[in-house]
C-alpha cells in the first residue's frame, strides 16, 4: 500500500509535495456504527446515490487543492473490507487504518498513522459526504497562515433553549436562552497543525472521551481555535431525514454537472 504524495499528484496550479513527503493531510473517521441513522451496515459504507458514504467523504476530500494524503480509520474489524472497497472505486493511494470505540480513539489511531512530514491535520467525518472542496481549502489555508486550530460554522437558525436535562421523560425546565448571534454550529473538516491535535489527543485521552469534536479537546489545552465559514451542503448524515436530503443534494449536482 502506497502513501506516496505523488499519488495525489499536482495538476494545474495545485500545491506540488516537496520531496520529502505530504505536508497536509486529512483523518477521516470511518468507524461510527450510525445507530441513529438505524438498523444497517455501519454509517459511512451505506449508499448515497449508489456509492457508499465513505467513498464521497475520500473524492470530497482528495478533490480539494491543498490535500496530498488521506488517511480512513475503519470500523475496528473492517479494514480489509474498507481497503477493498476503496481500490474498487479506484482510491489504491487512500491509507486504511483500523478504529476504536470511540469518535477521538479513531482520531488518534489514524494521527498515528501520519508520516513525520505531515504538519498540518484536516480531520473530517465520513458522515460529512459533500462537503465542498472550496470549504476543504479554506481550513486549510486558514492553518497554514497560521491559526493552530480551525473549525467551519454555521450560524444557528434556531433559537436554542438552555435545560435541565431529565431521565424521566417529563418536561425539562428552561435555565436559559443563550444569544443566538453568538452561536454556530460547528461541520468538519477542523484542522490544526499536527503538533497540538496530537497533544490534545495525548494528553487528553482519558478526560476527552466525552468530546464531540476535536476543537473541543483542543480548547481544553487553552489552545485558540477560530471560526471560518462553513457550507450548508457539508451537513452531517445523522438521522434517516439527513439521508434523504443528501440524496436530494446529490441529485441536483448531478443534473447540473449533466448540463
Ligand atoms: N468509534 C467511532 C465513532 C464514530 N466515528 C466516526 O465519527 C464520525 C462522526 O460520528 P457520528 O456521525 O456521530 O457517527 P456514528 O458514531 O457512526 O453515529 P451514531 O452515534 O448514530 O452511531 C463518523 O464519520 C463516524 O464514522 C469513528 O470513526 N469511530
Ligand atoms: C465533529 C462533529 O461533526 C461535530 O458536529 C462530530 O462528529 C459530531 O458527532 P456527534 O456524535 O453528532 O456529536
Amino acid at each position: 500500500m502506497s502513501i506516496d504524495s505523488t499519488d495525489f499528484a499536482p495538476s494545474g496550479d495545485r500545491r506540488a509535495s516537496d520531496e520529502t513527503g505530504p505536508g497536509t493531510a486529512v483523518v477521516i473517521p470511518a468507524a461510527g456504527k450510525g445507530v441513529r441513522l438505524g438498523p444497517g451496515a455501519p454509517k459511512a459504507l451505506r449508499e448515497l446515490g449508489g456509492t457508499p458514504m465513505l467513498v464521497h467523504a475520500v473524492r470530497a476530500t482528495a478533490r480539494a487543492r491543498a490535500v496530498e494524503l488521506v488517511v480512513v480509520v475503519a470500523p475496528p474489524d473492517g479494514a480489509p473490507a474498507v481497503r477493498t472497497l476503496l481500490d474498487e472505486h479506484g482510491l489504491p493511494e487512500v491509507v486504511v487504518v483500523p478504529g476504536g470505540q470511540t469518535r477521538q480513539d479513531s482520531v488518534r489511531l489514524g494521527l498515528a498513522a501520519l508520516p513525520d512530514t505531515v504538519e498540518t491535520v484536516l480531520v473530517h467525518d465520513a458522515a460529512r459526504p459533500l462537503v465542498p472542496d472550496e470549504t476543504v481549502d479554506a481550513v486549510a489555508r486558514a492553518v497554514r497562515e497560521g491559526a493552530p486550530a480551525v473549525v467551519p460554522a454555521l450560524p444557528v437558525t434556531d433559537t436554542v433553549k438552555q435545560v435541565e436535562t431529565r431521565t424521566d421523560g417529563g418536561p425539562e425546565p428552561v435555565t436559559g436562552t443563550p444569544d443566538r448571534a453568538r452561536l454556530r454550529a460547528v461541520q468538519t473538516p477542523q484542522g490544526f497543525a499536527r503538533k497540538v491535535l496530537a497533544e490534545a489527543h495525548t494528553r487528553l485521552a482519558p478526560q476527552g472521551e466525552g468530546a464531540t469534536d476535536d476543537a473541543g479537546m483542543v480548547e481544553r489545552l487553552g489552545v485558540d481555535v477560530v471560526v471560518v465559514p462553513g457550507h450548508e451542503e457539508a451537513f452531517k448524515v445523522t438521522r434517516p431525514l439527513d439521508l434523504v436530503l443528501a440524496e436530494a443534494v446529490l441529485a441536483r449536482r448531478r443534473a447540473h454537472d449533466a448540463f
